[in-house]
């Protein structure tokens, strides 16, 4: 089978080019307005939003702590027209800048300060938080497949909490309850015996309340001897959660991390690279376990690779293999997607054009 090209940013009609033309010009202005930022940090963010949309890919200040990861993480992109770059290189790049223009690595009054805490914070304060995770209270000890099913449909859906999406998608679009593909059996199947799980995280909020969720479940049963739970070193896409989002869903869940809950980061989760380059020190942790959960839509990219696929194509073709058993759970909201079957493709297409990236639709996709 012929590997298909890679989703590139400047594609005319295709959703990458959305992004960065409809969805950056928005995140750029709402980023600018989070903090009291000095004329020089709102001049650098409107400037890279310029050079994104036009221009060629500029490198990182000399002094960037994280210069040597990026100058292996290249791959030829620095100084080449933003347009030509592969969408998953790019997006990622861009971020990566963001935090250049708040000085987030600089010494100074910005060090360290999460340009996106405010949008963050917003949305724990929802009061509609306590009443959407209800339900939690009455989860059993026991292994019911009911309640399986339960906490992974609500890990699945909680993907579609993503501000960085809803800056772009409107919020009104109710979600289907349908799965795309339910591989939560298989799931199961993978801890018939009992052993440990890395779940690896994507947004913060409400989405990685729902994965604590699914992880205490685990845990509670007996399924899962342990979590270990991967979220990034940095802010990243809007609301990805980082150690300190962990805490903060904690307190809003009202249930303190449970000890056998290990929360770990890599470099790599901020890298603008697929699964397949995964380096060799985080490809053994995750290999340490019985079952690696890969939520949200970027690391669905990441697992089969950013590419133009057939959505036909089926998982094992394209997913990267991991030397151990994983599912994916996100919801869609970009256009890669593989393992589905022709008819439903046909049904989608003719039901709704935006079917691959409006959210609505989630999957537990295993490989
Ligand atoms: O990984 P996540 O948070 O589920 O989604 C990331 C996302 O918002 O970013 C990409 C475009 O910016 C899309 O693939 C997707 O909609």
């Amino acid at each position: 089978m012929l590997t298909p090209p890679e989703l590139l940013v400047g594609t005319p009609g295709r959703y990458a080019r959305e992004v960065f033309h409809q969805r950056h010009p928005t995140l750029i202005d709402r980023v600018a307005a989070a903090h009291p930022y000095t004329t020089a940090q709102r001049a650098a963010l409107g400037a890279l939003l310029d050079e994104s949309l036009t221009g060629e890919i500029r490198p990182l200040p000399g002094d960037a702590p994280d210069l040597a990861d990026w100058a292996a993480w290249d791959r030829g992109q620095v100084g080449r027209p933003w347009a030509d770059a592969p969408f998953l290189w790019a997006e990622s790049y861009f971020y990566r800048r963001i935090l250049d223009a708040v000085d987030y690595f600089r010494p100074g009054p910005w060090h360290g300060v999460d340009p996106f805490r405010p949008m963050k914070d917003a949305e724990l304060a929802d009061p509609s938080l306590d009443s959407d995770f209800g339900w939690v209270a009455s989860l059993g000890r026991e292994r019911d497949e009911a309640d399986l099913a339960t906490v992974v449909r609500a890990a699945v859906f909680g993907n579609r909490a993503d501000i960085s999406f809803r800056l772009q998608e409107p919020a009104g679009d109710a979600p289907t309850d349908e799965l795309l593909v339910d591989d939560t059996a298989w799931l199961r199947a993978a801890l018939s015996e009992p052993g440990p799980v890395c779940l690896i995280a994507d947004n913060g909020g409400r989405e990685v309340m729902a994965d604590l969720v699914l992880a205490n479940w685990l845990l509670d049963t007996g399924l899962a001897t342990r979590v270990t739970l991967h979220v990034k070193p940095a802010p990243y896409y809007v609301s990805d959660a980082t150690a300190s989002d962990v805490d903060a869903a904690c307190a809003r869940l009202g249930r303190p991390l449970d000890a056998r809950v290990a929360v770990r980061t890599h470099s790599f989760w901020c890298a603008p690279l697929a699964f397949g380059d995964l380096p060799a020190d985080l490809r053994a942790d995750l290999a340490g376990h019985r079952l690696v959960v890969a939520k949200g839509d970027l690391n669905y990219r990441r697992l089969v690779g950013d590419r133009d696929w057939d959505p036909t194509t089926p998982v094992r073709a394209a997913a990267t293999d991991l030397g151990v058993p994983v599912v994916a759970l996100r919801t869609c909201k970009s256009e890669v997607v593989v393992g589905l079957d022709a008819a439903t493709v046909a049904r989608l297409d003719a039901a709704e054009p935006r079917w691959r990236v409006s959210g609505r639709h989630g999957m537990a996709q295993a490989r």
